[in-house]
């Protein structure tokens, strides 16, 4: 079923009271482990980044192959990583929420969103050199008309603030197979973009209020900080 917003957006029906926060940060700088963390949390629907997808598509692997070529491969991987997001931020709540009582409106958590696919990873392969003005103007195109057409709202982002040099660790530690190649200049572009888009806010539209966490503490302090601002989040506010 679907409606629409008084700006003529498409929208889905039952997603108008549904709080949406999104988790951001760069790459390794905990945010799987974050929602893993409030999954445990009644109301809370986890939504993950599909990763498993971007990595077999009908028997394909679009990340492996954007990392060993990402001139060539940069705009597939980022075209279905567009339509994944997409879905997610569309997709209506699958299953029974823990306690889920009327009282409480359900809440969504997804890791990062249709915008930080835009801004921070397509503008960085723009931006490198790595992605021909062709693909950037056809991806651009696409996200423009998705986003004026569909309704995405986000009310809270929550931004996992980590330097270059932990997430660099941290990647080594998971050590994903397509990522063995990533240095540590790489982490610092995606870093300095989200520095640029959220802190700043001197690159492009900020879609939500933005709540900082310094993400550099180890696991036990990092669980500290989630139940200090434990009610922010909750309630998607960052004051
Ligand atoms: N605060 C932390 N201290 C040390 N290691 C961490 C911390 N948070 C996550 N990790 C580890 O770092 C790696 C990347 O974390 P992950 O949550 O997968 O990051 P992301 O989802 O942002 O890519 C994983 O191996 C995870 O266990
Ligand atoms: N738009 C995007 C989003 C993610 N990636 C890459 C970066 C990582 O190698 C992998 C998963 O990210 P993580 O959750 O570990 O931060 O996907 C990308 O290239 N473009």
């Amino acid at each position: 079923m679907q409606s629409y917003s008084s700006q003529g957006k498409l929208v889905r029906n039952g997603e108008k009271n549904k709080l949406v926060i999104c988790i951001e940060g760069n790459i390794a700088s905990g945010k799987t482990t974050c929602l893993e963390y409030f999954s445990k949390t009644s109301n809370i629907e986890v939504l993950t980044e599909p990763v498993s997808k971007w990595r077999n598509v009908r028997g394909h692997n679009p990340l492996g192959l954007m990392y060993q070529d990402p001139t060539r491969w940069g705009i597939t991987l980022q075209t279905y990583i567009q339509l994944t997001m997409l879905d997610q931020h569309l997709s209506t709540i699958v299953g029974t929420l823990k306690h889920c009582t009327e009282q409480s409106a359900p809440m969504r958590m997804m890791e990062r969103s249709i915008y930080s696919a835009k801004y921070i990873f397509v503008e960085n392969l723009y931006r490198s050199g790595k992605m021909p003005e062709v693909d950037f103007a056809v991806l651009s195109e696409w996200f423009e008309w998705i986003t004026q057409n569909i309704a995405i709202p986000v009310d809270l982002i929550v931004y996992l603030q980590s330097s270059p040099q932990t997430c660099h660790e941290r990647l080594k530690e998971r050590c994903r197979e397509e990522e063995k190649i990533i240095p540590l200049e790489y982490l610092e572009a995606i870093h300095q973009l989200y520095e640029d888009w959220l802190i700043k806010k001197t690159s492009f539209n900020v879609p939500a209020p933005v709540l900082v966490i310094s993400a550099d503490d180890d696991l036990q302090k990092m669980i500290l900080q989630y139940e200090e601002n434990r009610e922010k989040i909750l309630s998607g506010s960052n004051v």
